[in-house]
């Protein structure tokens, strides 16, 4: 196992992003609260787009975990080999993509994808995955890390309220030992962190729960209204 997935066994990993329009969409800002959450103990931070991955990289001494998102339909998580290079040539520790079975933007398969990089990058890669199946083949392809991040947002599973704790421990026990298991994808709330750990994932990451304040807010004022 890489040292920096090794480093980031049972530790949480916060992911910081704002969405298009919205008003923390800014590198300095997603800078900023990547420091806080190293400060309240994030083993690493994820960030999306070339300016915060700059950024975040500055204002931290944890790894980063870089992506790209581009578009929002179909595949759109780092989506292609040239996004691919611009996220690693940006300064990411770790390279996330789209790791699930549909077709890609540029034509490649995520193999040939991986090819390439590897040509480039030596640190960890991450795969995003919908599904048990599209988790295995990207633990085929050696890649370092598997993630629940796209569970739920594709037809390939159902989009469970909390983290999808039954493809987790799928994957717990069909993975191979060279890829580490990540959760990500709606872990709420402390108590759901713990559960995904229990089920056999290495790290937990967490973005909405923490970083993003305008669905923080939703959760609070909605219990506030219901009658
Ligand atoms: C599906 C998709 O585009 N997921 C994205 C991946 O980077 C982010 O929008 C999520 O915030 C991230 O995965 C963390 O998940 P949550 O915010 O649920 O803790």
């Amino acid at each position: 196992m890489h040292p920096i997935v090794e480093s980031l066994r049972d530790t949480l990993i916060v992911s910081c992003q704002a969405y298009p329009g919205e008003p923390m969409r800014h590198p300095e800002t997603m800078a900023q609260i990547a420091a806080s959450v190293q400060r309240g103990g994030a083993s690493a931070v994820r960030a999306q787009g070339l300016e915060d991955i700059r950024a975040v990289k500055d204002a931290v001494t944890i790894p980063v975990i870089g992506i790209w998102k581009d578009g929002t339909e179909g595949v759109f998580i780092t989506p292609t080999l040239n996004h691919c290079l611009a996220v690693i040539d940006a300064g990411a520790d770790i390279l996330a993509l789209d790791g699930t079975l549909r077709p890609r933007p540029d034509g490649r398969t995520l193999a040939e994808t991986i090819t390439a990089v590897r040509e480039r990058f030596d640190g960890p890669i991450m795969a995003d995955c919908d599904s048990l199946d599209a988790a295995l083949a990207a633990a085929d392809l050696g890649i370092d890390i598997i993630g629940t991040t796209l569970a739920g947002y594709t037809p390939a599973r159902p989009k469970t309220s909390g983290p999808d704790l039954e493809l987790l421990a799928e994957l717990a026990d069909r993975l191979p030992d060279t890829a580490a298991l990540i959760a990500e994808g709606r872990v709420h709330t402390p108590s759901h962190a713990a559960s995904c750990r229990d089920t056999g994932a290495h790290a937990v990451v967490v973005g909405t729960a923490i970083t993003h304040p305008a669905t923080i807010t939703g959760w609070f004022r909605e219990a506030l209204t219901e009658s």
